[in-house]
């Protein structure tokens, strides 16, 4: 296969630093063709979040149909999917699309606040959003995330981590990629963590690498996933992937300083 096709379904951020622009520059970033439908306007910067339009759903559906109909999609990343509704106008239209021909791998990272602290998910589609890891390949929480898909509370401890991450991976027969991100340490490490099959479950994978003193995260958890999904459609393995991921990652951290991108939490250089 030449450049895979992958599609974002997220909402925007006009700063450029998260969502489906930060999406788009980590597809690129890992030899990607990047797509995008757009499930929620953003009026957002790297201090906050100050409102949200979404369109109606069925402007919504017509987005998703107007990409499947016409372009083989080789992956999708989900971000920032809002609502019930918007999830269900999802899950309706990934039914349908690949009904009668393999489905894409799906990456689901399951955005619920914002690093400024802004809610991107309403309470009430929480359950929406666990129901749709069913036909998620790899899911991506961090902490405060995990914790609410496995219905516990946030960890600080890395073996209750681990065991938070089996239960969703268990529940859903899907990887789980634990965020370590909002642990504290002079190393940051993130596992992924595989669903039991046949009685066994394959080792956990964890890779740690130097915490990084910047306030620039803004979009780090975004710019991950939508990477694994590129190079899973790739052929990467999974630990290749995490190495991959990870690596770039703490580059595009360190190249951060050379942009100069609002007074909040500035974004990574996915080009570093
Ligand atoms: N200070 C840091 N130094 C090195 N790596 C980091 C740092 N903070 C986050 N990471 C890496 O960035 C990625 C995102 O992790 P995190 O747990 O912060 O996700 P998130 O909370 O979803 O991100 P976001 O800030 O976009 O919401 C992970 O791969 C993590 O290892
Ligand atoms: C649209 C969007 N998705 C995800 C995040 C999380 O970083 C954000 N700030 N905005």
């Amino acid at each position: 296969m030449g450049i895979p096709n992958i599609l974002s379904i997220a909402g925007t951020d006009p700063t450029g630093g998260a969502g489906i622009q930060a999406d788009l520059k980590s597809f690129a970033a890992h030899g990607g063709y990047g797509m995008c439908v757009v499930t929620a306007l953003v009026a957002q910067n790297t201090l906050g979040v100050r409102a949200i339009h979404a369109p109606p759903v069925d402007f919504l559906r017509a987005q998703l149909d107007a990409v499947s109909d016409d372009v083989t999609i080789h992956a999708v990343k989900t971000g920032m999917l809002g609502t019930v509704e918007i999830i269900e106008t999802v899950s309706q239209w990934w039914d349908a699309a690949f009904e009668h021909s393999p489905a894409p791998t799906l990456v689901v990272d399951p955005v619920m606040v914002a690093t400024s602290g802004d809610r991107l998910l309403n309470e009430d589609a929480e359950s929406s959003l666990i129901e749709f890891l069913n036909r998620a390949d790899l899911v991506t929480p961090n902490v405060p995330e995990l914790a609410i898909l496995s219905g516990a509370e946030p960890t600080s401890s890395s073996s209750e981590l681990i065991w938070q991450a089996e239960r969703v991976a268990d529940a859903h027969q899907i990887v789980v990629l634990a965020k370590g991100g909002h642990m504290s340490g002079s190393r940051v490490a993130d596992s992924l963590v595989f669903p039991t099959s046949g009685g066994q479950r394959p080792e956990t994978y964890t890779v740690a690498t130097p915490r990084i003193e910047t306030t620039s995260t803004h979009g780090t958890g975004c710019s991950v996933s939508a990477a694994f999904a590129t190079l899973r459609a790739r052929g990467l393995s999974w630990h290749g992937g995490l190495d991959s991921v990870k690596d770039w990652m703490q580059r595009a951290l360190e190249g951060a300083d050379q942009l100069d991108v609002g007074r909040g939490n500035g974004p990574i250089n996915h080009f570093p």
